[in-house]
């Protein structure tokens, strides 16, 4: 894929801002193995129902791709089936927008069966209203692009294959989730006479949460300088004290303007999250856009009605910033967090002792403990 980027600043979105997520939008198409040719920002208070950006910009963009020779427009947001099909007919490329490349990133990762369905789900709920009788919404990165659309009656079919398919997968899902809720209380169970305190381990994706799991339970995750390395929840448990025990869980990276069709399908993998005593927000305090990034994560955790719990906020990646763990302990703490946060980086285990005595104070603190 050899791809234009295009992005739209204006009212409620600065420019700034539109910026650093072009700069995201440009690792989810390197995610996808494609190659960022350059991008476009445009001024537009509201988006055209009918291009997204304005019709001229569209001409523009057309002139762009013959140029640099691409051959895909990617769209920083969520366009409609409609609007998609008016640009791909005016820019005379391929169109994609966010979701896509969020989608096809997540269905490349997907390793366990659960997972695997929770995308396919996440799919076939993003295609559904898509389906038109002229669509050609199908698997839009596929290389199926550019041939005609199926006809009425094949849309209907097709309709009801995907709502009996969906409604499988349902099934399946909660089978698994009941399965997994068995497991789990029978390893709570077996915990006797230690408190246990559950804490869940959230953030954006690449800032660092695998690391941080495996450094604090000598486990081996898997850890990659990539968008959404992890995909499946995996607990781990870690001794501390003799009264207590932490269990910790990672789970899949959050990322802004989150597919709602993802939302909806990881929030049974995001159960963790929501059974969870203490969250472990983990930030990159080494990139620029950091506080933008707590503030998406925090309102994914409010999707999940999780925003009540005790968060820790643990700052990670501080080795970006200075030079040795010293250093670090000298470090002001960051007056724009409010609450507990501790400044670590998983990579260097500096700050890992601080963070376990935290996490332990939070739970006597809250009472937080099973
Ligand atoms: N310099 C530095 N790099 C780190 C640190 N912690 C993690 N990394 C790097 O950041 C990248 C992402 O780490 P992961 O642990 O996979 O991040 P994650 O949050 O699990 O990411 P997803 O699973 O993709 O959401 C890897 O290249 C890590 O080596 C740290 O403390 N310092
Ligand atoms: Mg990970």
């Amino acid at each position: 894929m050899r791809a234009v980027l295009v992005g739209v600043w204006g009212r409620d979105i600065s420019k700034e801002f539109s910026k650093e997520s072009i700069k995201e939008l440009k690792g989810l198409v390197e995610a996808v193995g494609g190659k960022t040719l350059g991008y476009i920002l445009q001024k537009r208070n509201f988006p055209d129902q009918k291009y997204y950006i304005g019709q001229g910009k569209a001409q523009e963009i057309r002139e762009i791709v013959r140029g640099t020779k691409a051959d895909t427009v990617v769209f920083d947001d969520f366009l409609t089936p409609a609007q998609i099909s008016n640009l791909e007919k005016v820019i005379n490329a391929k169109v994609l927008d966010r979701t896509d490349l969020v989608l096809e990133i997540f269905s490349r990762r997907a390793k366990t069966k659960e997972a695997k369905l929770q995308v396919e789900l996440a799919k076939l709920m993003h295609e559904l209203p898509r389906l038109h009788g002229k669509g050609k919404a199908l698997s839009r990165l596929g290389g199926g692009l550019g041939t005609r659309g199926p006809g009425e009656q094949e849309t209907e079919v097709r309709k009801r294959l995907i709502k009996k398919r969906i409604h499988r997968i349902k099934k399946e899902l909660e089978e698994i989730k009941k399965r997994r809720r068995e497991q789990r209380k029978r390893r709570e169970r077996s915990e006797k006479g230690e408190r246990i305190v559950r804490v869940a381990i959230v953030g954006y994706t690449n800032a660092g949460k695998s690391t941080l799991m495996n450094a604090l339970t000598k486990k081996d995750t898997y850890v990659a300088n990539m968008l959404f390395a992890t995909l499946d929840t995996k607990t781990s448990a870690r001794v501390i004290y003799p009264d207590f025990k932490l269990l910790f869980t990672d789970t899949v990276g959050f990322i802004r303007k989150l597919p709602p069709e993802l939302i909806e399908s990881f929030k049974a993998t995001l159960e963790e999250v929501q059974e969870a005593d203490i969250i472990l927000h983990v930030v990159d305090v080494s990139d620029e856009g950091w506080l933008d990034y707590v503030s998406t994560v925090n309102e994914v955790l409010k999707e999940l009605g999780a925003e009540e719990k005790p968060i820790i906020y643990a700052l990670n990646k501080a080795d970006k910033l200075v030079e040795t763990e010293n250093e670090m302990n000298h470090l002001p703490h960051p007056a724009f967090i409010e609450g507990d946060a501790v400044l670590i980086s998983a990579e260097k285990r500096w700050g890992l002792g601080k963070l376990l005595d935290k996490i332990v104070e939070v739970a006597k603190r809250e009472e937080v403990y099973i």
